[in-house]
């Protein structure tokens, strides 16, 4: 099915917001995109990188005739700007948005849309952990999942089309209740980044010296959650403000699965370690599978030339210079 939109209103310009941009002009999918944000600052800086046609800060100008819009912005920001846009939308338009939670914004933006717009909200299930209109790629989306969760009230039509437009730039589609969505991302993305979030943490308690050794040695396995832990602050206080159900039944489960590590743990009980983590190498090889992950060490980055060696000889014994 193709695909095209006269005017695409983004209101956000983030990591998401720049992706979509880049990505639909490539594809040319719109002919006009207008990009709206809070801060004048940001608003520069999109300009500066060519994201749009016309930029301003307010939601409302930047909504009128557009027969796409989608909000790009944290969820916490949805209420006041679903506000904001409502009495400017276009008759006809298909209202969006590319939030990681789904309920909530059923909840705080559906209420104030005209009943003439078609709103289905949206959840492309692709990202980084980097932030701001500079961060944005048109390459993000291909071969990623994007979830649609639209009412029973849209038109199937309408749906249809803001499918393709999302195929156009490279993903899947799949559609479900915003309910569901909520479940399984809870599991799949919020409790993982809660405890990456967690982790780092503990990390950045240690006392000074124990923290040095942490960070010089972190390819031992800590590496890996730093990436997730560096995401964006705004972005994840409001994922876990607005999903708090779901993400608290799937922190139950995972503190009672780590109730019974640590039990093995201290039993020494490594039957059962090692059968728990064969379950868990066989799920990781299913993700490589599924083509949502490559099999490349080092989560696929691309190997740079190591910095020199040092070599350092640690005593336990105490004392001395050890260099
Ligand atoms: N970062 C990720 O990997 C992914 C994020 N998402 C969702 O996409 C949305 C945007 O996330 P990112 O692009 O990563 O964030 P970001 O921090 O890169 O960009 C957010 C943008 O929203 C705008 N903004 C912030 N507060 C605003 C306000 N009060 N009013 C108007 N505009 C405001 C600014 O333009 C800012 O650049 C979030 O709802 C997030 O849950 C979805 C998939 C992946
Ligand atoms: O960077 C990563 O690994 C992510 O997990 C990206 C991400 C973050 C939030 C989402 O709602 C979807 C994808």
């Amino acid at each position: 099915m193709s695909v095209h939109f006269r005017k695409l209103a983004l209101i956000g310009i983030g990591l998401i917001g720049s992706s979509i941009a880049l990505a639909a002009r490539r594809q040319g999918l719109v002919d006009v995109i207008s990009v709206m944000t809070r801060r004048q600052e940001t608003l520069e800086e999109a300009r500066a990188l060519g994201l749009g046609d016309i930029y301003t800060r307010d939601a409302a100008e930047a909504v009128r005739g557009a027969d796409l819009v989608i909000l790009c912005a944290p969820v916490g920001a949805y209420d006041t700007l679903a506000q904001a846009i409502a009495p400017a939308l276009e008759p006809g338009a298909i209202v969006s948005d590319v939030g990681s939670v789904k309920e909530h914004v059923v909840k705080v933006v559906a209420p104030h849309l005209p009943p003439t717009v078609h709103f289905i909200p949206g959840h492309p299930l692709a990202g980084t952990e980097h932030s701001g209109p500079s961060a944005g790629f048109p390459e993000l989306f291909a071969g990623r999942w994007c979830v649609l969760t639209p009412g029973s009230d849209v038109p199937e039509a309408q749906t249809a089309r803001l499918a393709a437009f999302w195929r156009a730039m490279g993903s899947n589609v799949e559609c479900m209740d915003a309910a569901h969505h909520d479940m399984v991302l809870a599991i799949t993305s919020h409790v993982p980044h809660l405890v990456a979030y967690n982790i780092v943490g503990t990390v950045a308690d240690l006392e000074a010296a124990t923290q040095s050794e942490v960070i010089k040695f972190s390819a031992s396995g800590f590496r890996d959650f730093t990436r997730i832990a560096a995401s964006d602050p705004v972005m994840w206080r409001d994922v876990f403000l607005t999903n708090r159900d779901a993400v608290l039944e799937m922190l139950g489960r995972f503190l009672e699965d780590l109730s019974v590590l640590q039990r093995a743990v201290r039993n020494g009980d490594g039957d059962s370690l090692e059968a728990m983590f064969t379950r868990t190498r066989a799920i990781r090889r299913s993700i490589i599978n599924a083509g949502q992950e490559t099999a490349a060490a080092d989560f696929g980055r691309p190997h740079e030339a190591p910095p020199a060696p040092e070599t350092k000889i640690v005593r336990d014994h105490g004392g001395g210079d050890d260099a």
